[in-house]
């Protein structure tokens, strides 16, 4: 449970899936409100902040932003080690994306936080003469998985504000009531090991 004063909570968010689906597209759409039809290939992570409003309750959200290329994978562990959610995206245009997802989601099942608020993101709405993942494929995959589902669009906006604002929502609704009250302060120093920082 969160007070009922203002609160305000921190959490880190991860976003993972195969090169080129869009991740970087999707944070940006969300931070910033940009799109860019030439958008470079990140190299190793890069780290946003946006700040959500539900209801009486403030999310800041610490995006960190993967490098899809396989050659970064091994660094992933260490940006959704305490993360309180993570996105994994494919490309609906790219079936190979689509199995690479699931492969995260293996591996963020096995090694990640257990109450990870994870949700699976289908991009690239916009260009459905090419689809090659069926929506019932994904739904299906994130019903058995226990997952949220969206189809987005980074281009087009379609769906960015939503699946954000949902995953606040998610995120607001798991965080312990034990940490309800809890300085700031005194959070920072167990901020490694935490998945959430409030302040009351
Ligand atoms: N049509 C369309 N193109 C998109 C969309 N999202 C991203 N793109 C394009 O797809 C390409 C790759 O986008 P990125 O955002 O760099 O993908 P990424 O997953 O961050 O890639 P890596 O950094 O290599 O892991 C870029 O040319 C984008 O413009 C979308 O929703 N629709």
């Amino acid at each position: 449970m969160v007070g009922s004063k203002s609160n305000n909570i921190q959490a880190k968010l991860v976003v993972l899936g195969d090169m080129g689906t869009g991740k970087t597209s999707m944070v940006l759409r969300f931070v910033k409100g940009q799109f860019y039809d030439y958008q470079e290939s990140t190299i190793g992570a890069a780290f946003f902040t946006q700040i959500v409003s539900i209801n009486k309750v403030t999310v800041k959200f610490d995006i960190w932003d993967t490098a899809g290329q396989e050659r970064y994978h091994s660094l992933a562990p260490m940006y959704y080690r305490g993360a309180a959610a993570a996105i994994v995206v494919y490309d609906i245009t790219n079936m190979v994306s689509f199995q690479r997802a699931k492969k995260w989601i293996e591996e963020l099942q096995k090694h990640g936080n257990p109450h990870l608020v994870t949700v699976l993101v289908a991009n690239k709405v916009d260009l459905s003469a090419k689809r090659e993942v069926e929506i019932e494929e994904g739904k299906q995959y994130a019903k058995e998985n226990g997952l949220q589902y969206f189809e987005t669009s980074a281009k087009t906006a379609e769906n960015i504000h939503d699946l954000f604002h949902e995953i606040a929502k998610k995120v607001v609704q798991v965080v312990p009531s034990t940490m309800s009250g809890m300085k700031l302060q005194t959070l920072t120093q167990e901020k490694e090991k935490s998945f959430f920082c409030c302040t009351a």
